[in-house]
């Protein structure tokens, strides 16, 4: 079931925890009387709170949330957590509207959050084995093959993604791609009633930036890569950087596997303060522990041989296009040996063919059918991406590739013009369009793409097309049977976000119309 009506996944059966137990335990100055109150869960946005809720008034970068107080009681909430500014807004917005809510206050909320919100849902009692995943490109890939493996293994598995928060065959749609801490938990709680016994989560550098992973401490972690991404959030390289390391030590997890194919992992693994087990992908990465190595790469999958101490072997595919897939699902196998599994009972799990039946929504999605230009639906946005997925049409598809996309407003700006010179490069046409332009001028932003494009190849082959529904169709029309069209952004989004406003739009499904408009598709 696909629930985008519901937001969260929350324990059915919440036991109740006592507020006062709360602020003697964590030494909150409760404001008001607490006698007698209980709560079962936690929320940092008053639209989400349900009955028995603490509301948690944090500031964000409109406003403080404890503004919001008294629409928290309105849903429901029992209590108000914020700091001591916080605490005088909470104060006046829930004596206007006739609340008299019990405000408990501490320096930040924000940082407290994760340590409530596991003491509310108590989700270190019995926890099931935690994975999390960072770096830039490859978490969400990782965390679904993980998710494959651990099925095939025959483990009940759950995993937090920003396509999706996901229990069996039950799920939500995302917002961000690691929740909050107060919904992390909630989650987990959530998990350990279904019986989940393993689980697997996205960790952006915002996340560990911003307190939302507190409260656990993973049994094992990995790392893709480092590109250019979110220089918007970070200074530069460096500030990025620092901020994944940052779930590279002890507070954090218990041990890591890290990618060493360029100097960013490296860098991991010397400044880790957890035991590390390193894996190479590329040939010329150097020394590893585990050695992945291409077998076969086509467009309907991708075969690989991971080598790892002690002459241990297993050879897999996936069904997923490009290196970089097999990359990600060596990652993943290499974390599950970390975890305890044995290799050869992993290459047991997977049978004859070695094949791990992922499927991923929105990378590298093949949406066409047997006739027309093969189409991909991809979740890329950043120029590695960019890189890694044409190539690895490149070296799959015998015609020409047509490339779509647009870049988001609002975000990093300073990617835009490789993205454009990535695609004039590597692609035989492009086609700018628009993603989510946000609150900026959709025509400025395509213009720094072209600008990037035609600096990089001036005499590339582009066309500007702004409607996202138009412009697929102009790439159709211009790609021929033998060719390939790679739509990079959306992914699996179902919608546009322009000025505030999050317009339905799946690229999936129109680009399916489209194809069965021009006959390509039954
Ligand atoms: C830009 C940014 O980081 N925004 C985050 C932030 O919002 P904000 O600071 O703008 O919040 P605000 O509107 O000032 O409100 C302050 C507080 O009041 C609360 N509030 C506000 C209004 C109201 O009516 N009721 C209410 O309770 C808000 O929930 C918030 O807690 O606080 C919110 C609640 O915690 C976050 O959901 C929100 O994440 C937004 C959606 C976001 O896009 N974040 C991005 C940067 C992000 O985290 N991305 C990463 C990486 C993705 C990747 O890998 O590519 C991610 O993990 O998703
Ligand atoms: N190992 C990898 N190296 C480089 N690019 C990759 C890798 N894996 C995936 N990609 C590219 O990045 C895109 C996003 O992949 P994925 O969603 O797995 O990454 P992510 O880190 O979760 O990104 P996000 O947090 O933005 O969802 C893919 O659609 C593909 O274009």
């Amino acid at each position: 079931m696909t629930g985008s009506a519901r937001q969260a996944l929350r324990p059915q059966h919440p036991s109740p925890r006592s507020l006062g137990g709360l602020a003697e335990a964590f030494g909150f100055d409760a404001r008001g009387d607490v006698a007698g109150l209980e709560i079962t869960g936690a929320s940092l946005a008053s639209g989400q709170v349900e009955p028995g809720d603490l509301y948690v008034g944090v500031p964000g970068r409109r406003v403080h949330g404890a503004a919001y107080a008294a629409d928290a009681a309105e849903h429901g909430a029992v209590a108000v957590l914020t700091d001591p500014a916080g605490a005088e807004l909470a104060a006046g917005s829930l004596a206007a509207a006739g609340y008299e809510l019990p405000v408990l206050v501490t320096p930040d909320a924000r940082a407290a959050l994760g340590d409530v919100a596991a003491w509310i849902h108590r989700t270190g009692e019995n926890p099931a084995t935690l994975f999390a995943v960072t770096g830039t490109n490859g978490k969400t890939s990782v965390v679904y093959l993980l998710d494959a493996l651990l099925r095939r293994l025959g483990v009940v598995s759950g995993l937090s993604s920003t396509a999706e928060r996901r229990i069996g065959d039950e799920a939500v749609t995302s917002s961000l791609t690691t929740p909050e801490a107060s919904e992390l938990h909630a989650l987990l709680a959530r998990m350990r009633e279904a019986g989940v016994r393993a689980v697997g989560v996205e960790v952006s550098a915002q996340a560990l930036s911003r307190h939302r992973v507190d409260g656990l401490v993973f049994d094992v972690v990995g790392f893709t890569n480092l590109s250019h991404d979110h220089f918007d959030d970070y200074r530069d390289f460096d500030e990025y950087f620092r901020a994944k390391l940052e779930l590279f030590q002890p507070e954090r997890a218990k041990r890591g596997v890290v990618t060493v194919d360029s100097e960013w992992g490296r860098r991991l693994v010397d400044e880790s303060r957890i035991p590390v087990t390193t894996l190479a992908t590329e040939d010329a990465a150097g020394d590893a522990d585990w050695r992945m190595t291409l077998v076969e790469e086509s467009a309907h999958f991708t075969a690989f041989r991971l080598d790892g101490p002690g002459g241990r072997t297993l050879e897999a595919r996936v069904p997923l296009l490009g290196r970089y897939m097999a990359a990600n699902a060596a990652l993943a196998i290499v974390m599950l040996v970390e975890s305890g599994f044995d290799l050869g009972q992993i290459e047991h799990a997977l049978g004859e063919h070695g094949t791990i039946d992922a499927y991923i929504p929105g990378r590298a999605e093949r949406i066409s059918g047997e006739r027309g230009p093969v189409v991909y639906i991809d979740y890329g946005h950043t120029p590695d991406a960019f890189v890694q997925t044409l190539g690895a049409i490149r070296r799959t598809t015998e015609g020409r590739i047509v490339m779509l996309f647009g870049a988001d407003g609002d975000r990093d700006t300073t990617k835009r013009a490789e993205m454009g010179a990535i695609a004039a490069r590597e692609a035989d046409v492009v086609v700018i369009t628009d993603f989510h332009p946000r609150f900026e001028d959709p025509a400025a932003i395509r213009a720094q793409l072209i600008a990037g494009a035609r600096a990089a190849v001036p005499g590339v082959e582009l066309y500007e097309v702004a409607d996202p529904r138009a412009a697929f169709r102009r790439a159709l029309e211009l790609a021929r049977e033998g060719d390939a069209i790679l739509y990079a952004g959306p992914g699996h989004e179902d919608y546009q976000e322009v000025a505030g406003q999050k317009i339905p739009y799946s690229a999936r499904e129109d680009a399916k119309n489209a194809l069965r408009e021009a006959g390509w598709l039954a």
